[in-house]
């Protein structure tokens, strides 16, 4: 199991609450699928991979995996009302069950047809917006959902930080479910009235299949930097899989950001129309001008080849007007008029990012950001936004998360020194890495800069509590990694951990918080 093994850690999994009971016979017809036993009689409700949410009713998706085969759970799956098993043929020589077995070469890459079909989320779907990139999808993904609710629209949201239908509101385990997942969150969508859903689609949903059966209205890149290459051995490799999402079968229209090379690829390479948007190239087909950085908010221009709006936004740095521009630039080509889009504009986009540069200080002592940025992109993005509206000293504290891609610590150390006054090189999930071996990698990185500069604490609550205390009013710690995860992985062991809290309780031991 992927979830923790504390309590209250492991988020839930959001289906419908009341599903259509379909024949599994006509499943099998329909996709002249082989099957082990007898399909007759059997009616399905539900479809998942993973034998702990099973419910009766369903199909349990026994998928061969990196660390063990999903049949070996088939029997656990069959004991709690699973009605029939979709597996390959390895799957299917141990599942040892008596339901019907269907034998496909590669069940998950069926498995996203199969859970539409099961959920019928082809029938009347909501508009669907979707988000790609390294950085700033979630950022996108809010701003563009308050959008829509502010144009009406009952919503749905699938992010890393939260799942929303409607008012309904759950933490995530993925960013982007599994295909099964997320169809049931899709059939839950419309049980709610949900007409217009922005979902954040990562790399690694592409790859795996987690976002088949889904047909997107408009998709849109926001950047692509180092990270993931664990996952992808090389940049063009990751590019590659982000790219596929810009194609007929899986989106009509794009929005694609050109201020790296990597969007004027997509722009070039992709096989729907897309319109461009950039903050560097004056050739995109919209352009975001920056007029003025605040501490409280940004304020830009959105210029067209024909028309003009100026856009605030409650959050920091020119990178976050950028995400701004193009969750607007979606509705703009989904078919939504500029104008009347701008009053949706200065309510909508008024939305909070959670964990996203989130301040957690108050007016005394200096300013305190907990933020989920991971990679060296993320880290320059913040840094120099931060630089920009703050008179004293940039701090900076950071970890680098375990079993992850260890090739871009060193880089997040450099960017780290680089950009900031004082770095606290601290632990972040280190999951079943050894923590002080992750962090004697940033430090290599870091210390090739400045050493004077660099500290090393661990466990994060005394980073923060060092932090805290070099800094000083006029000041700003910028906390990077945790966002507003609610736990940490530490041997493969989630234990409740909120970073918000500990820098608040910071704050306070050192006299600027109540
Ligand atoms: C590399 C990857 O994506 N792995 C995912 C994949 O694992 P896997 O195929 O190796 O599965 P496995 O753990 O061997 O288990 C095999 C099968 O047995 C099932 N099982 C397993 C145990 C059990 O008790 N019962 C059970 O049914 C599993 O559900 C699975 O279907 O399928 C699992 C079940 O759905 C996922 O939890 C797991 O995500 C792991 C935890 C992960 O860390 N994924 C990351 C890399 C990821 O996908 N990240 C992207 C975003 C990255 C970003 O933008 O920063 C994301 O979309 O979240
Ligand atoms: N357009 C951008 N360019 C660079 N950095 C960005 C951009 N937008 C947001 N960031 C920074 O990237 C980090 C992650 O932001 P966000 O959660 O929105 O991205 P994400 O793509 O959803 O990440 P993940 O896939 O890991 O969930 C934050 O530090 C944020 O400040």
């Amino acid at each position: 199991m992927d979830g923790g093994t504390v309590e209250g850690v492991v988020p839930p999994i959001l289906r419908p609450e009341h599903p259509t009971p379909r024949p599994l016979s006509a499943l099998v017809d329909e996709f002249t699928l082989e099957t082990v036993g007898d399909a007759d009689g059997v009616e399905v409700t539900g479809i998942t991979n993973a034998s702990h949410d099973v419910r009766p009713g369903d199909i349990f998706a026994a998928l061969p995996g990196l660390r063990r085969h999903g049949a070996e759970f088939a029997a656990d799956a069959v004991a709690r009302g699973a009605v029939a098993v979709v597996t390959d043929a390895a799957g299917a020589a141990v599942a040892g069950v008596d339901a019907p077995i269907i034998v496909l070469d590669e069940p998950r890459a069926a498995l996203g047809e199969i859970a539409s079909w099961v959920y019928r989320t082809r029938e009347d779907p909501p508009k669907l917006y979707g988000i790609t990139g390294t950085n700033g999808k979630t950022s996108t993904a809010f701003m563009l959902e308050g959008l829509l609710a502010d144009l009406g629209f009952v919503t749905g949201l699938s992010t890393t930080a939260e799942r929303h239908v409607g008012d309904e509101i759950v933490t995530s385990k993925l960013t982007t479910p599994e295909a099964s997942e997320l169809h049931a969150l899709l059939a839950r969508m419309r049980e709610a009235g949900v007409r217009a859903a922005v979902l954040e689609v990562s790399a690694q949903a592409i790859e795996r299949h987690r976002i088949d059966g889904v047909e997107f209205d408009v998709v849109s890149f926001t950047n692509l930097s180092h990270d993931h290459l664990d996952d992808y051995g090389s940049m063009e490799a990751y590019f590659a899989v982000k790219l596929e999402l810009f194609t007929p079968d899986r989106a009509e229209r794009g929005v694609v950001c050109v201020d790296s090379e990597w969007g004027r690829r997509v722009a070039e390479e992709t096989r729907i129309p897309v319109t461009t948007v950039s903050s560097t190239d004056a050739e995109a087909d919209w352009r975001v001008d920056v007029l003025d950085e605040r501490v409280d908010g940004t304020r830009f221009a959105l210029v067209g080849r024909e028309r003009t709006i100026e856009v605030d936004i409650p959050f920091i740095g020119r990178h976050l007007a950028v995400d701004a521009a193009i969750a607007i630039l979606m509705l703009v080509e989904d078919g939504f008029e500029l104008d009347a889009l701008a009053e949706s504009v200065r309510r909508g986009v008024r939305s909070t990012l959670p964990g996203r540069m989130e301040r957690v200080s108050g007016d005394r002592g200096p300013a305190l950001f907990v933020d989920y940025g991971h990679s060296p992109d993320a880290f320059q993005a913040t840094l120099e936004a931060l630089r920009r509206v703050t008179p004293g000293r940039l701090v900076f504290v950071f970890g680098a998360d375990g079993d992850r891609d260890a090739t871009k610590r060193a880089e997040m150390g450099r960017i780290g020194v680089t950009y900031a006054d004082e770095l606290v090189v601290t632990d972040f999930n280190p999951r079943t890495e050894d923590a002080a071996s992750i962090r004697a990698q940033i430090l290599e990185g870091a210390r090739a800069v400045d050493p004077a500069r660099v500290h090393e604490v661990s466990p994060e609550e005394d980073a923060i509590r060092l932090a805290v205390t070099i800094a000083g009013p006029g000041d700003t710690i910028l906390w990077a990694g945790p966002g507003d995860a609610d736990y940490r992985d530490v041997a493969g062991v989630r234990e409740p951990f909120v970073a918000r809290d500990e820098a608040v309780l910071a704050l306070h031991e050192a006299g600027w918080a109540e």
